[in-house]
């Protein structure tokens, strides 16, 4: 398929409408790694279609499994019972943290021999903290190139576990996430594990845990640094649930939500809501905080223009280690603020698809906005008036970051035209992302 070098969209003024989210991707690839290792067959509703997903599908039939294909957002998956038939498997993961981090763990309990790899930017994506924690069960994991970071190499070894495995917290959730789903596998007791440091994103724990609840296996958790894996009573741990429906991705919904903020609304999404499981429908809050007009049911939400009295957001300070995703979609929200934004809380950006800091300060900035950057921290001030607002030629470069794109859609209800350089990115886990962005704004 050919890419689309730019797209050129707007100037906007209002956005109304609604839009039917595409399935979590933090969810979808859990459940769809939980449903091949679980004994039984799992059916799969509503699950995200995008490349984040389709390497985790991929390599899991390269596994040996049976994943079907997938039919209106339908996947049947058929579990091994915890043992994967293909012993040796050379797997490309894309850029897919989430696919990358928890097949490791997962494949470090196997006994048996696998190569991991991605494109050149999952290459500088830290694994380490996840090594050093297989490392103390037993696991025999190497680094290809540069110590620390994929490309990696697993072998077979005998794992041992001990009463305590530590993990950081400090780099990504994924890595305890990756525990949590593996350790399971071959708990022949209990085992505790330990968060060092501060644990950053925890609402994806949260996610991993009720899942893995969902598939029968209970972690519980004693005080906010430790987690207890119970002592494993048959050899198939995770048993399938028969049907998971996953709910619509709390991230894709934050793009639409600050649509509708400064646009105007009424802008509904449909998907996630008051019961979801995913942190970043806390994105709700603040953009409330900022002056959005908010309503939500048990599966949507709705933003309908601005509640403050100068009919404009307000800006911020924020600590967002909790909700990093989502927290991007604030930084681009923050052109249309009456004052300074400051998120607090995104050392992570730094290691994700870009370094989003770095990236997020160049693109605004191009913009006419007056931009701060620490190691932790972004700071956003709007351009003052219309005519302060900059129409770059070159346009908004996206690093191959979907979030990078989605993020600056939102800068078309600036007062200019803009052009979004390399906007297929958004196929890491929002495909459609470009056209249902159309379809609601005028
Ligand atoms: O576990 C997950 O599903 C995710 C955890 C977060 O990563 P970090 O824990 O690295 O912040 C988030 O940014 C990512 O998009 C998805
Ligand atoms: C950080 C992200 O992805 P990943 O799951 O690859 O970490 C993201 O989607 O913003």
């Amino acid at each position: 398929m050919s890419s689309l070098p730019s797209i050129t969209t707007g100037p906007f003024a209002r956005a109304q409408g609604s839009i039917v989210l595409p399935g979590s991707k933090s969810i979808s690839n859990r459940a769809l790694l939980l449903a091949a290792l679980a004994s039984g067959t799992t059916t799969l509703s509503n699950l995200l279609d995008a490349d984040d997903t389709q390497v985790m599908r991929k390599a899991l039939r390269q596994l040996g499994l049976s994943v079907s294909d997938q039919a209106n957002q339908v996947c049947v998956v058929e579990g091994c019972g915890g043992r994967f038939p293909v012993r040796d498997a050379d797997l490309f993961m894309g850029n897919a943290g989430t696919a990358i981090r928890p097949l490791t763990a997962a494949l470090a309990m196997q006994s048996g021999n696998y190569r991991l790899s991605g494109v050149p930017r999952m290459h500088e994506r830290p694994i380490r903290d996840l090594v050093d924690g297989l490392r103390q069960v037993g696991a025999d994991i190497t680094y290809e190139s540069q110590e620390g970071y994929p490309p990696i190499k697993i072998a077979s070894a005998d794992i041992a576990i001990h009463d305590v495995v530590k993990v950081r917290g400090d780099v990504s959730s994924q890595f305890l996430t990756a525990l949590l789903m593996a350790l399971p596998l071959v708990a022949k007791k209990s085992v505790k594990i330990e968060v060092i440091g501060e644990l950053i994103s925890r609402p994806y724990i949260e996610i991993t845990l009720k899942l893995m609840a969902r598939f029968g296996v209970l972690v519980s958790c004693p005080d906010a640094q430790s987690f207890i894996i119970p002592e494993k009573k048959s050899d198939a741990v995770y048993q399938s649930p028969g049907t998971l429906s996953v709910e619509g991705d709390a991230s894709s919904a934050s793009y639409f939500l600050a649509l509708g903020a400064i646009g105007a609304g009424p802008v509904r999404v449909l998907g996630v809501g008051s019961n979801s499981i995913q942190g970043d429908v806390a994105f709700a809050d603040a953009l409330s905080l900022m002056g959005a007009q908010i309503t939500a049911g048990e599966d949507w939400i709705e933003v309908t223009g601005v509640k403050n009295a100068s009919g404009k957001l307000n800006g911020i300070t924020l600590d967002c280690t909790e909700i990093p995703d989502a927290a991007m979609t604030l930084a681009v929200a923050a052109l249309f603020a009456e004052g300074k934004t400051r998120l607090n809380g995104i050392a992570s950006w730094r290691v994700k698809e870009t370094d989003r800091i770095a990236a997020m300060a160049k693109e605004l900035k191009k913009l006419g906005a007056i931009v701060e950057e620490g190691p932790d921290y972004i700071e956003v001030q709007a351009p003052k008036n219309h005519a302060d607002w900059l129409s770059p030629l070159e346009g908004i470069d996206t690093y191959d970051d979907h979030r990078m794109a989605m993020c600056f859609s939102l800068a078309a209800f600036g007062p200019n035209a803009l052009k979004i350089n390399e906007p297929d990115c958004v196929a890491k886990t929002f495909p459609a992302y470009f056209a249902q962005f159309a379809a609601v704004v005028s």
